[in-house]
């Protein structure tokens, strides 16, 4: 790493400066050797004296700059951006390489750029290096947007034709409204700190010169949509995306940069590698990736955000990091040793450290990324990828490192497996540096992605009609999706025949359910119940995990933050502070809106059936998984249900794309049910598994709910009352089924002469009735089922233990054989626990058959008793 000097310095030593140094005297001499002794230390970076933008000067040497604080007003002058990039050590190097001084006389920069708007592009667009600029215009009307590329969460890319040199471009058009609550032009002008006005075709900006020390964040400028732009103007390396130039029109922030015709890596898997590439492609996309880390690394900057789908590829195949939505200068305030303390990424690549709140982190966030996109590139997806984010949170606070793993990644070399460890290490320190990472034998060997990468793209339609085709998928599926309501229910039915037979042996799943799902309505019922199942749950397994969820859902529920203890992950090194992991911090991590991007696009992998148990799930070896689980689930809260509804068209999109996926793993879903753990029977096939999908309402729940959900009008227990039908059942009394929870229509509370007749179809009635019955049969034939695999468990469990109590393992100590055995007499409790409740629940179903047949016969009778009347009066 270069040795940076302290930026807190050089900017008070610039305004010390700038302050004393009267007006008439020449100052840009004396501004270059200030900035000569501060940046001595990184000489690439030394401005030129005579390339010091003029206007700079003025603003610098401005006599508001020496007023006192009180008397300085809202400010207004040419080319912010100018003033503010001066204090960024690599806006130095633009300097160098390009600068061209412009003379304004002083307080007539408003009007130069009235005058000269071309003046105001220029100090807007990039270029460096020494290389001759090429002009990009602030003007949306010299570009032409072709055809759309990608689709971010807060961004449309476009291929685009820049006019004035008949050029391709690409054009991210960054929707502001999205980015916040402000309005349009106001939030473009908040955020950017500049407004275009397209009729005078002039950028101005608004600035409130305030505290000793002026910075970015000080100035309203940590926006990502602005850090984006700017990031990627300043960057000059041949694997960073570089942005031309960058500007506000009406509610969208344009960024025009170099095409990448093939688009992310993450495109081109799903397209063409759902399994992921191979290893010397891996090898060549990677090291292109670590170049471009390693610059950022080195001028101040940490990414955030490095994955598969921000390394663009173009048809040469040059590998490009893109996406600078979320990169933070590490010295922003001025402290070459900060580190930061928000909150930025996307779950599955996030570094543990970034996860706490309050710990810090530092460039070395990025590695952990890189490793994670390591896995990506080699599977197809990131580990947790099927998770929802709060779980992919706990998994990687909890869980050891992904990784590749010896059998399953056999393909793999064994320096590539070694390089993904390296940078998969919780402790942030033992990581290596990005420059060092490069010095790696897999790096080493590492082909020319010209060679590699290349050789992925033959036969590929182009990027745009690749995307279209994507899009075709996905409005196949909004269209199954509205597929009629009949059909919708039957088919919900299946699905919900499904769901009750799966197994979901996942105790992490439902305390993550119990814990982020509340429903409003029975809030003290849903504490009561989760109080219980926690109190059970921690009683009867003592593990770390458990008290982590619980204190989760403790912060979650009581807001008493106060009551959480240090939370320890099981190897240490994810210890969440007291008062560090709060219920603030969970909240914002669910509102996070780059966690929903995330977890909207992640829908799409999310059922991908090739996810390692590995990656997903590796299990702690004192996580002892216990309890049977028959919780109720509560709904979630009303703020991640509004927030969910943001998502808008993205999870439309991701939903629709994960159906197929969904269905086919669905059909999987019961043979590979995992009979290791505790059983949970989900019961609803339920709205709510959208906000928390659990492995059962991943494999089997929630395109078809969403189906099914579409129509209703009335959710009750797993039952829905559709459109269909509402008219039908209206009067009629619903009743909630003791064993199931199932909604019944209760004829015989209502008198057949009470039923109005306009409303009634007659024979829907029976047809609804018959309906539930059937389900009710479905219901207990699939009890049976699981009763039958039940006893099969429990025989193979008892198998296993008699094994492991007739032959003792030689080479597990004592302890451990006592640990096994307790664990699977405690298996073999519960189970039978399960058993009985199973029975009883038998039982009871056989019993509410029995009555609803009776029932259905009695109704039947009065249908035809009201059917009858109606006739005779109607002859009568
Ligand atoms: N310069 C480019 N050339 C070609 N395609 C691009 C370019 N930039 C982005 N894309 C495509 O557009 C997609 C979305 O872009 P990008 O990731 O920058 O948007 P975003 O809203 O910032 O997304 P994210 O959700 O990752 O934050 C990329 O995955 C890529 O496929």
């Amino acid at each position: 790493m270069h040795c940076w000097p302290n930026a807190g310095t050089s900017k008070r030593k610039i305004r010390r400066i700038t302050a004393e140094t009267p007006p008439d005297r020449p100052v840009r001499h004396t501004i270059h050797s200030a900035l000569t002794n501060t940046y001595k230390s990184s000489p690439s970076y030394l401005p030129q004296q005579s390339k010091v933008p003029g206007a700079l000067v003025r603003a610098l040497t401005s006599p508001i700059m020496s007023r006192p604080h009180s008397a300085r007003r809202p400010y207004r002058f040419l080319s912010l951006r100018s003033f503010i990039c001066f204090f960024s050590p690599t806006f130095l190097a633009k300097l160098k390489g390009s600068g061209k001084a412009v003379e304004i006389p002083r307080g007539r920069e408003i009007e130069a750029a009235k005058e000269e708007p071309q003046l105001v592009e220029t100090m807007m667009k990039g270029g460096s290096g020494g290389s001759p600029k090429k002009a990009y215009s602030v003007s949306p009307a010299d570009y032409r947007l072709l055809d759309e590329v990608g689709q971010g969460a807060s961004a449309t890319v476009y291929r685009a034709m820049y006019i004035p040199f008949n050029e391709i471009v690409a054009v991210k058009c960054m929707d502001l409204d999205r980015c916040n609550n402000l309005e349009g032009d106001e939030y473009a002008e908040v955020v950017t700190g500049l407004k275009y006005d397209a009729a005078e075709r002039t950028l101005t900006t608004n600035m409130v010169i305030g505290e000793e020390e002026v910075t970015h964040e000080e100035l309203n400028m940590e926006d990502d949509v602005r850090r984006e732009a700017q990031t990627m103007s300043l960057m000059d390396h041949p694997n960073v995306v570089k942005g031309y130039c960058s500007f506000v029109v009406e509610h969208t922030l344009w960024v025009v940069m170099p095409f990448m015709a093939e688009g992310s890596c993450l495109h081109l898997m799903k397209v063409a590698y759902p399994n992921g590439f191979e290893e010397h492609v891996i090898g060549s996309i990677l090291k292109e990736t670590l170049k471009a880390l390693e610059y950022l690394h080195k001028h101040g900057s940490i990414h955030r955000d490095v994955k598969a789908g921000n390394i663009l590829l173009d048809s040469s195949g040059v590998v490009k990091l893109s996406d600078f939505g979320v990169t933070a200068g590490m010295f922003d305030k001025g402290d070459r040793q900060r580190s930061r303390n928000t909150f930025v990424g996307t779950p599955c690549w996030m570094a543990p450290e970034v996860m706490q709140p309050g710990g810090g982190y530092d460039f070395k966030a990025d590695i952990w990324s890189f490793g994670i996109t390591a896995l990506e590139l080699a599977h197809g997806h990131a580990p947790f990828s099927k998770y929802p984010p709060m779980k992919v949170l706990l998994m990687t606070l909890q869980n050891a490192p992904p990784g590749l793993d010896y059998d399953r990644d056999r393909k793999f070399s064994k320096s590539f497996r070694e390089m993904a460890s390296m940078c998969l290490v919780k402790d942030q320190t033992k990581r290596p540096t990005a420059e060092k990472l490069l010095k790696h034998p897999f790096f080493k060997n590492a082909k020319t992605p010209e060679l590699s990468v290349k050789s992925l793209l033959t036969d590929l339609p182009p990027l745009w009609d690749r995307v279209k085709a994507l899009e075709l998928k996905d409005a196949e599926q909004l269209a199954l999706k509205k597929m009629a309501s009949s059909e919708q229910e039957a088919l919900s039915m299946i699905e919900y025949q499904k769901a009750v037979s799966a197994w979901n042996f996942d105790l992490e799943d439902l305390k993550i359910q119990a814990s982020l799902i509340v429903d409003d309505e029975n809030i003290a019922d849903a504490k009561e119940d989760d109080k219980g199942l926690m109190n059970f749950i921690n009683n009867e397994a003592p593990s770390n995990v458990g008290s982590t969820s619980e204190k989760l859902l403790a912060a979650d529920k009581n807001s008493d933050i106060k009551n959480l203890g240090d939370i320890e992950g099981p190897d240490g090194s994810g210890l969440i502070k007291k008062n560090e992991f709060l219920e603030t911090d969970v909240l914002e991590v669910i509102n996070q809106d780059r966690i929903y991007r995330y977890d909207n696009k992640k829908l799409n992998n999310d059922s991908d059936p090739s996810t390692s148990t590995h990656d997903a799930e590796p299990r702690q070896e004192n996580e002892v998984v216990k309890e049977p689980q028959m919780c109720s689930i509560p709904l979630r809260p009303s703020s991640v249900q509004n927030n969910s509804a943001k998502r808008g068209r993205n999870l439309e999109r991701a939903e629709s794309e994960s159906q197929l996926r969904a269905e086919r793993s669905r059909c999987n879903a019961w043979k590979d049910a995992n009979l290791s753990g505790p059983l949970m029977l989900p019961n609803r096939a339920s709205a709510n598994s959208l906000s928390a999908p659990t492995l059962s309402s991943i494999r089997y729940g929630d395109s078809m709910e969403d189906k099914f959900n579409l129509n209703a009008v009335q959710i009750k227990g797993r039952f829905s009352v559709t459109s269909e039908n509402v008219d039908a059942v209206k009067g009629l009394r619903m009743i909630r089924s003791a064993s199931v929870g199932d909604c019944l229509f209760n004829p015989t509370q209502v008198p057949s002469n009470e039923l109005p007749k306009e409303n009634i179809n007659i024979s829907l009635l029976p047809s609804i009735l018959m309906t539930h019955l059937q389900n009710l049969a479905r219901q207990t034939s699939s009890q049976q089922v699981l009763l039958t695999d039940l006893l099969t468990s429990m025989q193979q469990n008892d198998i296993l233990s008699s094994f492991k109590t007739e032959i003792p393992s030689q080479t597990s100590k004592p302890e451990i054989d006592i640990l096994v055995k307790a664990e699977i007499t405690e298996r073999e409790r519960l189970l039978l626990v399960k058993f009985s409740e199973l029975q009883a629940r038998m039982i009871n179903l056989t019993d509410e058959l029995t009555a609803a047949w009776s029932k259905n016969v009695q109704l039947q009778q009065q249908i035809n008793a009201a059917y009858s009347k109606r006739n005779e009066k109607e002859s009568a």
